[in-house]
């Protein structure tokens, strides 16, 4: 992780998270514990609780207690109460800075009105983000890191695009090429998962329903089309809505034998499996991680992972590098936070851009590459503003 590392280096020298109390409810996973270690690097005394008790991985857990100094409240498959436990005892040790995945943590320290005073907080999931949205008179400022655009280019398009086809993949062995890929869903995720169908060689059709996006997919030259037509034409599906029921029982009926149905969105409820359980004679495991609905009269479709996010549950998530970015931006908007002296507004807003470039500029210079920069007399004529552009009369 060479742009975490980087950051860790220079925090190691300027300090700038002196005795600042953080708190992080996130997947305690070796990832993760390069981020803890950039903080502890910075200054910050740092707490961490596990977002999802079967991401916990103890070793990891253990080492950063034992050689780093971090407080760890987390256990590989605990259950809600000893979540509830470790959320309170992060919530007790009075957080100045928090980082979340899913919002439980800000979520608990605002119920009990502890959000007010603290410096700030991050949210790394649209869920989250809803939640924080939907809350009332939150008392800090909260950073959507989810929204920012080095999450969303490297993280949800280049990550998700290709660890989506890693668990599929893995699960069926499927020869992409020559098949008929078909996108539900065109956002940031649903992009990168169509450019990749693309380059394996699949002929990719998209399904959407805002018209922008359909007319993007359309101008990049995939297929367009409702799902109901795309059922009958479709190999591949993967849903990546962020929505419920994208595929149902009268998709289900019009698709071929053989067709394979993976879902790359956030909760199972993309594809509705109780509609597919109801329109099957049968139902049995073929591979460990496909389970063939045989729907008579020749017809039999192959659920993935029990329609559960397939690049987490079918593979290993995304690639380490692209954690590298995500945890680089959020290391820089812990140091943003500290250094904003309780003078953010509350409530949830955007990462400064300048934060996204910097992360952008650090990717590129691990990755060897350099790019051009303005001239003095480029940047006027463009009008933008810097601190120590020269002022033109
Ligand atoms: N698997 C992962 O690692 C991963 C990574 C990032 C995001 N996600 C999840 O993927 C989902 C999508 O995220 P995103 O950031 O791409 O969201 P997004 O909002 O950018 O895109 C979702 C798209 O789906 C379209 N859509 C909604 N309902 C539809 C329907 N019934 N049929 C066809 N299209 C429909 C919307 O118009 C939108 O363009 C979310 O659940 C998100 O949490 C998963």
């Amino acid at each position: 992780m060479p742009v975490l590392r980087s950051i860790r280096e220079r925090f190691a020298v300027e300090r700038p998270l002196d005795g600042v109390r953080v708190a992080a409810c996130l997947h305690v996973t070796g990832e993760t514990a390069n981020l803890v270690r950039t903080l502890i690097a910075g200054g910050a005394e740092t707490a961490l609780c596990a977002a999802n008790p079967l991401s916990t991985r103890d070793d990891v857990a253990a080492a950063l207690v034992e050689r780093h100094g971090a407080v760890v409240q987390a256990r590989r498959g605990e259950g809600p109460d000893a979540y509830a436990d470790h959320i309170g005892a992060l919530v007790k040790s009075r957080p100045q800075i928090t980082l979340d995945d899913g919002a439980d943590l800000i979520s608990t320290l605002h119920a009990v009105g502890a959000d007010a005073g603290m410096l700030g907080s991050m949210e790394e999931t649209t869920t989250g983000l809803v939640r924080l949205r939907s809350l009332d008179g939150l008392a800090c400022p909260v950073l959507a890191v989810n929204d920012a655009r080095t999450e969303r280019t490297i993280n949800d398009r280049f990550g998700t695009g290709q660890s989506a086809f890693d668990g599929i993949l893995r699960a069926t062995n499927l020869l992409l090429s020559g098949r008929t890929v078909v996108v539900l869903g065109y956002g940031w995720t649903g992009k990168g998962i169509a450019l990749r169908a693309r380059g394996a060689g699949a002929e990719v059709i998209v399904c959407e329903v805002d018209p922008l996006r359909a007319l993007e997919a359309r101008m990049e030259g995939f297929g367009v089309m409702p799902a109901l037509i795309a059922a009958e034409r479709g190999d591949v599906f993967i849903t990546v809505t962020g929505g419920r029921d994208v595929l149902r029982a009268e998709h289900f009926e019009r698709m071929k034998d053989g067709a394979v149905l993976a879902n790359a969105g956030h909760f199972d409820v993309e594809i509705d499996l109780a509609g597919l359980r109801a329109l099957a004679v049968e139902v049995r495991d073929v591979l460990p991680l496909v389970e063939q609905y045989d729907l008579g009269g020749d017809r039999r479709l192959n659920l993935l992972a029990r329609g559960r996010v397939v690049n987490l549950a079918a593979a290993e998530g995304h690639p380490a590098e692209v954690m590298d970015v995500s945890f680089a931006l959020q290391a820089l908007c812990v140091e943003y936070l500290a250094r904003s002296e309780g003078k953010l507004p509350p409530g949830v807003q955007p990462v400064p851009d300048a934060i996204d470039d910097e992360v952008a500029r650090l990717k590129l210079a691990s990755l060897g590459v350099h790019i051009d920069v303005l001239s003095d007399e480029q940047r006027a004529y463009l009008g933008i503003w810097a601190p120590d552009a020269p002022v033109e009369g």
